[in-house]
């Protein structure tokens, strides 16, 4: 998997204390520092059971009939995210994914210390990206991933990391062919023919451990992501993922062997804002310790993201995924707005943007 270097591109803000999931399950209350405020969690009212008409969509890529470029369009449209089953990703491998990462997270703190992200970088172990925007700690930690895993691996089990790495470079291979399945089929759903290919990505694994207080804790905050799209994997037992809806918190609730797919804001652009790039979060819960896995892809290195259609129709102007990743360090929930085009400029116009559809043609070839 190609990775992203973005060494120079993150804020440093001090980084608060961390849980560890033997720290955090050994306390009774939720400590001050990793208390949000009611109004954080709970600032949208309904976490009823969802009726019919609001749950994420799942849809089965290996239905035969010919309307599973239509449910895409309109799931992305509507939701910004659908479940995904009928895909080609075998279930022992996202067990085997689901086991390294709980392998990992159950590692003593200074064992996993080891492999700390160093200030600067991307990969390695620490808390959510997002967190330095943030006064109070989330109730997770996490590990990234961009290109290979084997540095990491190796400060984290010095003896035995071929384990990990195999599992971690079958899963990104299976991943970056669904997600470029994927995009095709999107584009597809925007009347163009075509796709990405040499796409980039981060793995970025979340443990949540149990947390003896969740209506206190926040396991992510709400946030949408930043690239194409992602390609979740929730662990089987435990509901946590949540995205809003209609001004609602709608659960998605885990359904053995789908992949949960979101809309990045890079897949906002390039749908010129058709596609809704959603806002979701993890919340915690008492029983179960729960991982998941996101793979975020975006486009190889280089390639700009433009808006699909007529150039002078423009919403947005072109960006690579870095520069967009630079913005959001910057700006973060305020990026898409950094490059929204207000006025008749020459921007929209197309002038010297390096769109990612050849010339926006019928076709969306990306190198
Ligand atoms: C390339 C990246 C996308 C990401 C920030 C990061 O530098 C590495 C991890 C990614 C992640 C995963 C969890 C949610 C998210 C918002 C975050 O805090 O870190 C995303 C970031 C993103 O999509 O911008
Ligand atoms: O854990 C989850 O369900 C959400 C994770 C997520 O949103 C992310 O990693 O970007
Ligand atoms: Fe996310």
């Amino acid at each position: 998997m190609p990775s992203l270097s973005m060494e120079t591109l993150h804020d440093h803000h001090p980084v608060p204390h961390r849980l560890d999931k033997i720290e955090a399950e050994s306390v009774a209350q939720v400590p001050d520092s990793h208390a949000w405020p009611a109004h954080a969690v709970h600032d949208y009212p309904s976490l009823d059971a969802p009726s019919e008409s609001e749950s994420v969509p799942i849809i089965d890529l290996s239905s035969a009939s010919g309307d599973v470029v239509a449910e895409i369009g309109k799931a992305c449209e509507s939701w910004g995210a659908f479940q995904v089953v009928g895909h080609d990703a075998p279930a022992e491998l996202l067990d085997s994914l689901e086991s390294e990462a709980r392998r990992l997270f159950s590692l003593p703190a200074h064992r996993k210390l080891r492999a700390a992200k160093p200030p600067g970088s991307i990969t390695g172990y620490g808390l959510p990206p997002i967190s330095s925007f943030f006064s109070k700690v989330m109730w997770s930690e996490g590990f990234t991933i961009s290109g290979s895993p084997v540095d990491d691996a190796r400060k984290l089990w010095p003896q035995d990391y071929a384990r990990f790495c195999e599992v971690i470079e079958k899963y990104n291979k299976e991943m970056q062919k669904l997600a470029e399945r994927l995009m095709r089929l999107k584009l597809l759903s925007l009347g163009l023919a075509g796709g990405f290919r040499n796409t980039t990505a981060v793995l970025q694994l979340n443990s949540y451990p149990v947390c003896p207080e969740p209506d206190r804790a926040m396991g992510l905050a709400a946030h949408t992501d930043s690239g194409l799209l992602t390609i979740l994997h929730q662990s089987g037992a435990a509901r946590g993922l949540q995205l809003l809806h209609s001004d609602r918190w709608v659960a998605v609730p885990p359904v053995r062997g789908a992949l949960v797919v979101i809309v990045g804001d890079l897949g906002h652009v390039l749908s010129n804002g058709r596609f809704k790039s959603v806002v979701h979060r993890a919340v915690v819960n008492r029983i179960h310790h729960r991982i998941s896995a996101a793979y975020l892809c975006g486009p190889s290195p280089g390639v700009r993201v433009s808006p699909v259609g007529n150039p002078a129709d423009r919403a947005y102007r072109a960006v690579t995924w870095r520069e967009y990743l630079g913005l959001r360090a910057e700006f973060f929930d305020k990026a898409i707005e950094s490059i929204k085009i207000n006025t008749d400029t020459e921007e929209k116009n197309g002038n010297g943007t390096g769109c990612c559809c050849a010339k926006q043609q019928n076709i969306a070839v990306c190198m």
